[in-house]
């Protein structure tokens, strides 16, 4: 028998303004994977870990397609070990579209490892719960806005448990323990550390229907681990205070309509990551003093998209001259940019059964 079977995931641009590792936004991206187990055919030794990648989409360059290396066939290589599937079932075939730009703070990382903890579970007919699925995510990904929002869609708070301590230490292992690289084969002896159940929680929110994202992409990378690096470690109650003082209204205040440009413009700032952020990031400091719904129609609030240097705008119109302001300023810095539209993405992420023989994944990947 032979089947084919794409699933779906939102991309997840995380936290508007103060809600840094707390709140998520699942935008109109899709990352698709296609996987094909053709059970005709045994296994071929010649074959790592019996699975073959495929990739079209941005980044083409870059993404390593061997298994043992990529994200995705990695984390879905972590989640089968933790049900005893040392490798992916015989002759799978996995085809990664992805139109998320890499390391520009659209949470590529977190769209993929959503990807492949679903890939895991679909291959390894596992059914596990969308909830356990999480605590999988968190095991990689260990902020939980974005894999939160790429799993359930939509604008999500989320919070990490407080585990008992065995829990705890469970699942703060080394990330090299989780996502060995490159992934042995079954032959390593190494038992992955099984996530403890219920790490992490979310809640949906409302969002106005009249709010559309502006993400104005610079054409420069900034990993997501470098642009944590560079945090302090600990923050002052007055900064701390600034930000809840901030988060405690902005989840309303993005669902009230017709939206408030004021409030959201205020609910939006930070002191806790933007500043130390601003180092890697040249135009930033002159796009957040530079622009409010007071100096841009239509403009309801800005910051950072994720880690950066991608910057987020939201806005009700004028789209055009508000993202032609911050290019413009990108440019000044000598930085080119792309900028989209984009809208919340209600369905979080999606399997389906794709009818048909092996080879038709190639003719029905998405073209977004
Ligand atoms: N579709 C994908 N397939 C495989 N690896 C991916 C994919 N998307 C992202 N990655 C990995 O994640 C890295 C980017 O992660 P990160 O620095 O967290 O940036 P961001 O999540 O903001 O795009 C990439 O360099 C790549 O290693
Ligand atoms: N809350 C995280 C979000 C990182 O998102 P990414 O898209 O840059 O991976 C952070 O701000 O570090």
């Amino acid at each position: 028998m032979s089947l084919s079977r794409s699933c779906t995931h939102h991309v997840s641009l995380p936290k508007p303004g103060p809600g840094f590792d707390v709140i998520g936004l699942a935008l109109s991206m899709y990352l698709e994977l296609r996987v094909s187990i053709d059970r005709t055919q045994p296994s071929d030794p010649s074959i790592p870990l019996n699975c073959t990648v495929s990739y079209t989409g941005v980044g083409a360059d870059e993404i390593d397609l061997n298994p043992a290396n990529n994200l995705i066939t990695r984390t879905a290589l972590y989640v089968l070990r933790c049900h005893d599937q040392h490798d992916f079932p015989a002759q799978t075939h996995v085809h990664i579209h992805n139109p998320i730009p890499l390391g520009r703070g659209l949470g590529s990382s977190g769209a993929a490892v959503v990807a492949g903890v679903l890939l895991g579970n679909v291959v390894g007919d596992l059914k596990l719960s969308k909830r356990r699925l999480l605590d999988f995510c968190l095991m990689v990904e260990r902020h939980p806005d974005n894999v939160a929002a790429a799993l359930y869609g939509g604008f999500v708070g989320t919070y990490l448990n407080e585990l008992d301590p065995d829990d705890m230490a469970r699942k703060e292992v080394p990330l090299s323990e989780v996502l060995p690289q490159p992934a042995g084969g079954v032959d390593t002896g190494l038992t992955p550390p099984i996530p403890p159940e219920n790490i992490g929680h979310y809640r949906r929110f409302n969002w106005a229907k009249e709010i559309k994202a502006l993400a104005i992409i610079p054409d420069f990378e900034v990993s997501t681990a470098k642009a944590r690096e560079v945090l302090p470690k600990t923050y002052s109650r007055q900064d701390m205070i600034f930000n809840l003082q901030r988060l405690a209204l902005l989840t309303t205040v993005l669902s009230d309509s017709p939206p408030d440009p004021d409030l959201i413009y205020s609910a939006m700032q930070d002191k806790i990551h933007q500043p130390y952020r601003k180092t890697l990031i040249p135009a930033l400091p002159a796009i957040l003093s530079s622009m409010s719904p007071k100096t841009h129609k239509g403009l309801l609030g800005i910051c950072l998209s994720g880690a950066g240097p991608t910057i987020l705008a939201l806005a009700t119109e004028n789209f055009d001259a508000i993202a032609g302001v911050i290019v413009q300023r990108f440019k000044d810095e000598g930085i080119s940019c792309e900028w989209k539209i984009l809208e919340p993405a209600e369905d979080g992420a999606t399997v389906q059964e794709v009818p048909g023989d092996v080879p038709s994944y190639l003719r029905e990947i998405r073209q977004t």
